[in-house]
Parts: structure tokens; C-alpha cells; sequence
């Protein structure tokens, strides 16, 4: 009953944050597109930020820019075929978070950084490596910061589960899996920007930055790809895909499926979700539950072979900045003030992470005997 009401407390304060006094010289965001998970990505998270202010939104269209803005506080908007540009050209604004489809994320964070703005932009950061690459090295040039928004990495939980890990009683890991999957229904719109291959769709590029930097992240190592399969929903378009990978000695299996089948008979009955991660130990092993929203709720359990099982729940950091409230996005927006403000982040990615990253989706892509996701036309 207890964790019923922290947990209700808990989400409520996280999605309704409160407004905080701001800095005298806030950083001024623009929002490039009036995507789903912009309110949650970037407007919630500024509004508790002293230091953050969301000042403006573009999207295609004027009428879908002017709600958007209104529905959020935001006091300018654009709307129209110019409206990314001219949010870019408005003097007022410093950075810029793009929740745009993966195939412009090139493009609208070349001509962000081309103007002097930082950039937040929505993972999966490209259409492949061979772009990630050339963005990172663009951002480092203008001495900017650029920051593929994979929120997990800044959330306390999976850090904890390192920390579990590195701290030695369950031994040295022996193995790590997990099943990311989820039942389309739920989850998906009807021509979901997800699975349409001209606009860097594929269930790996959606939900693949989970997993593989999960496992990156608790390894501490990059891996090599062994085997991968995929089952495609349409040309170029996996809906699902094992991977076989070797993180030096360590092997991992990941399997991402964004149309889970259900149970029984016609498969009558719906697997709505499946996100666990379990790396196995000599000595026992660790799974979390939900590491892909962990602030909503998670669940790390600690099953030693020689001793009672555990459940741990990691929503603030022992030490530094946070609350048991602040979501994924809070975290990972404290983290990128850091660095624009040049102080140091509790964690951050790298460039390197970033291009590692996409360096793992093209190779898994390309072991299935799929496309990689086509380079943008745009040219700087
Ligand atoms: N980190 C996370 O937790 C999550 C990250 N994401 C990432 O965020 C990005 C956006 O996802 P999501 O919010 O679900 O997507 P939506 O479909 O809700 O939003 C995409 C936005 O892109 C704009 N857009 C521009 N050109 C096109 C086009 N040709 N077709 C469709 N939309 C276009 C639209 O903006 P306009 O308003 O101008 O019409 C739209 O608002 C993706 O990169 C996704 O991977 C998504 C969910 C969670
Ligand atoms: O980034 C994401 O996180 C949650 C998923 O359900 C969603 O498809 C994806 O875009």
C-alpha cells in the first residue's frame, strides 16, 4: 500500500514538475517539432530546471505550432514549411531539442550548430554511423554541445546496477540478455514515423540504443557482433531481430521486437511489454525490470546462489543532484547544463558513445542482410 502511494506521488510530481524560479540568464531552448515525447523530453524538465527556459516551438504546421505552445507556455511559436529554419534564425534562442523522425535528425542539428546553438536531438542520434560521425565532429569544431538524448544512461538505476555489478560479491559476469519487446497496438500510431524506412525507421533503430548501450555501458567495453536475425515487417522494416554479440569474453543476446506475439490460442491473449535486462554472474546474477523508463518504476533484483534474493529501487542518487521524483529526461537535462555551463556532469556520452552506438545498429542491420538507414541529402 505503501510504495502504491509513493509510486502514484512519485509519477504525479514527475509529470506535473514545479515551475522554480529562474536564473538571471537562462538558457534558451527551442523545440524543433511538436512530437509526442517533447513534453516529457524537454518541456517538463526545463520547467523544474532554474537554469533552462523553453521559449519557443516549430512544427509544419501554424495551427499544430500555436497549440502545442499554448498547451505548454511556450510564448513563441512557428508554424509552416519555413518554421524549423526560422526558429533556428531566432537570436533569442541558445540550444535546441529536435524530436524530429531519425532521418533529419542530421540535418537539423548541422543547421543548428551551424548557427551557434547547442543541440539536444533524440536517439537514435542518425540515420547510421558515417552521420553521427560527421555531426560530432561538426558540434566539436563550433565547440558546442551535442548530445544524443539517450536518457537511461543519466537515470540513477542503471547506474546502480553497475555499481552491483563492479562491487564484486555475485563474481565476474558471465553472461547478459535481454528481451526488449512490446505489443504494437499499444505503443505505436497508425504510419508510426517508426516504420517507414525513408524516414530512418526499424524496430532496431527505435528501441536497439536501449539494450546495446545498456550492456555497453555495464561492460565497459564495445562488443563484436556475432550472428543477428531479423523478421521484417516490410522491405528494409525488422520488427525483430536477435543479436548473438561477444563483449570480449562476456556473450550477450539481445532481442528487440516491436510486435510481440501474444499467448494462446490465435494468440488471443496480449504481451503488452517485456524490458528486462539480466546480466548472469559466477556467483548469482542482477535483472532490472523497466530499465527503459526506469522513473516510472523499476525493479532491480539481486539473486546471490548463496543468499536471500533482493529487490533494490534506485530513483535518486546516493551522492549528487536529483530527486526521487525527477524522471529519465530531468536527469539527463541537469547533465547537458553541465557540460553547456562547463561544469562537471554526474554522466555524460560521449561522442565516441554516440558513434559506437550507431556503429552497432549499421552492423547489426547489415549481419540481417538489411539496408542501412540512407544518408540525408543534406549538405552543409
Ligand atoms: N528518448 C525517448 O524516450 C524517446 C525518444 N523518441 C525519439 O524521438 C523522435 C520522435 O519520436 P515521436 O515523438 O514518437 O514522434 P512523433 O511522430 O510524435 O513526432 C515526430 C515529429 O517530427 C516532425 N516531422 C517532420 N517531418 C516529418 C515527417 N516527414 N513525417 C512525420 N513527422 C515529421 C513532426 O513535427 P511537426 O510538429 O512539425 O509536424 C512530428 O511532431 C524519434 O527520433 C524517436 O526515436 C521517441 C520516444 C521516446
Ligand atoms: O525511445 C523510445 O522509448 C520507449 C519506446 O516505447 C519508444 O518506441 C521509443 O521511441
Amino acid at each position: 500500500m505503501f510504495s502504491l502511494i509513493s509510486f502514484v506521488k512519485r509519477v504525479n510530481k514527475g509529470n506535473n514538475p514545479p515551475l522554480v524560479e529562474k536564473a538571471s540568464n537562462p538558457l534558451r531552448f527551442g523545440v524543433l517539432g511538436a512530437a509526442r515525447i517533447a513534453p516529457d523530453a524537454i518541456i517538463k524538465p526545463a520547467r523544474c530546471h532554474d537554469d533552462v527556459e523553453v521559449i519557443a516551438v516549430a512544427a509544419r504546421n501554424k495551427d499544430r505550432a500555436d497549440e502545442f505552445a499554448k498547451k505548454w507556455d511556450l510564448p513563441k511559436s512557428y508554424g509552416g514549411a519555413t518554421a524549423y529554419q526560422d526558429l533556428l534564425d531566432d537570436g533569442d534562442i541558445d540550444a535546441v531539442y529536435i524530436g524530429l523522425p531519425n532521418s533529419l535528425h542530421f540535418e537539423w542539428t548541422m543547421k543548428a550548430l551551424a548557427l551557434g546553438k547547442h543541440v539536444l536531438c533524440e536517439k537514435p542520434i542518425a540515420d547510421n554511423e558515417e552521420e553521427t560521425r560527421k555531426m560530432f565532429a561538426f558540434a566539436e569544431e563550433k565547440n558546442l554541445i551535442l548530445l544524443e538524448a539517450w536518457q537511461v544512461r543519466f537515470h540513477p538505476a542503471i547506474q546502480r546496477v553497475k555499481a552491483i555489478v563492479e562491487e564484486g560479491s555475485l563474481g565476474k559476469m558471465v553472461s547478459m540478455t535481454t528481451h526488449l519487446g512490446v505489443w504494437n497496438s499499444v505503443f505505436f500510431v497508425k504510419d508510426d514515423i517508426r516504420f517507414n524506412y525513408s524516414l530512418g525507421g526499424g524496430g532496431l533503430m527505435d528501441m536497439g540504443p536501449y539494450p546495446i548501450n545498456c550492456m555497453r555501458y555495464l561492460a565497459s567495453c564495445e562488443p563484436v557482433i556475432d550472428s543477428a536475425e531479423a523478421i521484417c515487417r516490410s522491405e528494409n522494416i525488422d520488427r525483430r531481430i536477435e543479436t548473438h554479440m561477444t563483449f570480449g569474453a562476456l556473450p550477450a543476446t539481445i532481442i528487440t521486437d516491436s510486435a510481440m506475439e501474444g499467448w494462446g490460442p490465435f494468440q488471443l491473449i496480449p504481451q503488452w511489454i517485456k524490458m528486462v535486462l539480466r546480466v548472469d554472474c559466477e556467483e548469482g546474477a542482477v535483472e532490472i525490470r523497466n530499465y527503459v523508463l526506469p522513473h516510472v518504476w523499476h525493479s532491480i533484483t539481486v539473486l546471490p546462489k548463496n543468499g536471500k534474493p533482493r529487490v533494490e529501487k534506485a530513483y535518486k542518487p546516493l551522492e549528487g543532484k536529483g530527486e526521487e521524483w525527477w524522471s529519465a529526461y530531468r536527469y539527463q537535462l541537469e547533465a547537458f547544463m553541465d557540460k553547456v555551463r562547463g561544469r562537471k556532469p554526474q554522466a555524460w556520452r560521449s561522442a565516441e558513445d554516440s558513434i559506437s552506438s550507431m556503429h552497432i545498429i549499421d552492423t547489426i542491420y547489415t549481419k540481417c542482410g538489411l539496408a542501412l538507414r540512407p544518408n540525408s541529402e543534406f549538405k552543409l
